[in-house]
């Protein structure tokens, strides 16, 4: 018998079946279901998820999963931020119906032997080949949780802008029957993106995070009636490398659709970055303003 859900409580559950049925109930007695995937550690970014999914359906569901398969050997899998106690709270908070929290055996037991891999323009870029088999790790887990949950909708947010477009795709390619939603990033006062990664910076670190946001947003601005791009791009990385990062990554003006590299004249381009700093590595992303890029 799965959980019974009870109002204004959240119902957590650790097992596709469980997950499965109280999703199935609910959606039979005439309710939507919006999914809000996580990796937890959770902050106001993911409860604007809960929110918007709380807009356009009956009930949210979001899910924690720390999930190994989107991690580098070399990155921060183990020492990614954990806290089930506090995330139920923010959830129970947020209004959520329920959390789905399974363990790693749940997800890929013994003999797991399937990937989903999003190719072409949408992962060769940005992130694409600075996290080898990461987005290959993303589109394998999300369309997991989506069949496991059969939501009506499920919510990302524009913070990781290629990760939703890569999500987009493959639930579009594989016909998986739930509209992907992209929620605007939450940011922080001084523009910083809220992060679950944002815990590992010092408050040295954390002041200089602060000049990503405004490197991009500049560039945003200046790119329409730049002629060289390029000089934009290396005057923001020399402006990111001054304040302090350790190594910009990338830093680009991209088409937003398919996240090749923008051309002069591109009507709907996004500047893009992922920047080094101490321990922490920082994405963001902020849409070009105007005509051309
Ligand atoms: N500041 C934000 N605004 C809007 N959505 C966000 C924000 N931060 C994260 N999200 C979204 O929340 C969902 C879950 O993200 P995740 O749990 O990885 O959190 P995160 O803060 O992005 O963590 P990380 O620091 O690992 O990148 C994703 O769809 C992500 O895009
Ligand atoms: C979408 C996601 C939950 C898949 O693990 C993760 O990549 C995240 O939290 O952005
Ligand atoms: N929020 C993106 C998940 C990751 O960096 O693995």
């Amino acid at each position: 018998m799965p959980p019974s859900p009870s109002p204004g409580r959240l119902t957590v559950v650790r097992n596709v079946a469980d997950l499965r049925a109280l999703v199935r109930a609910w959606r039979a007695a005439g309710e939507t279901v919006g999914l809000v995937p996580t990796m937890g550690a959770l902050h106001e970014g993911h409860l604007t998820l809960v929110r918007a999914a709380l807009g356009q359906c009956d009930r949210a569901v979001a899910t924690i999963f720390v999930n190994p398969k989107q991690f580098g050997p070399n990155e921060d899998y183990a020492a990614y931020p954990r806290g089930e106690g506090r995330d139920i709270a923010m959830l129970e908070s947020a209004g959520a119906a329920a959390l789905f929290a399974p363990g790693v055996e749940e997800m890929y037991p013994p003999g797991f032997a399937t990937a989903v891999r999003v190719d072409g323009s949408l992962t060769a870029h940005l992130c694409g080949p600075w996290r080898p088999g990461h987005f290959e790790g993303v589109a394998t887990v999300v369309a997991k949780l989506l069949l496991q949950a059969l939501p009506d909708r499920a919510y990302f947010g524009e913070k990781d802008f290629q990760q939703l477009q890569v999500i987009r795709r493959m639930a579009r390619d594989l016909d998986i029957p739930v509209a992907i939603e992209g929620v605007e990033t939450v940011r922080e006062a001084d523009g910083l993106a809220l992060s679950s990664r944002n815990a590992y910076l010092s408050p040295e670190e954390r002041r200089i995070a602060a000049t990503l946001p405004a490197v991009l947003r500049d560039i945003a601005r200046d790119a329409p009636g730049c002629d060289g791009l390029d000089a934009l791009t290396q005057a923001g990385e020399a402006r990111l490398l001054e304040a302090g990062f350790d190594r910009v990554e990338y830093l680009t003006v991209n088409e937003a659709g398919t996240l090749a590299p923008a051309s002069r004249g591109s009507h709907a381009a996004r500047v893009f970055a992922a920047a080094r700093l101490g321990r922490t590595r920082l994405i963001d992303n902020w849409p070009v303003t105007g005509h051309g890029a």
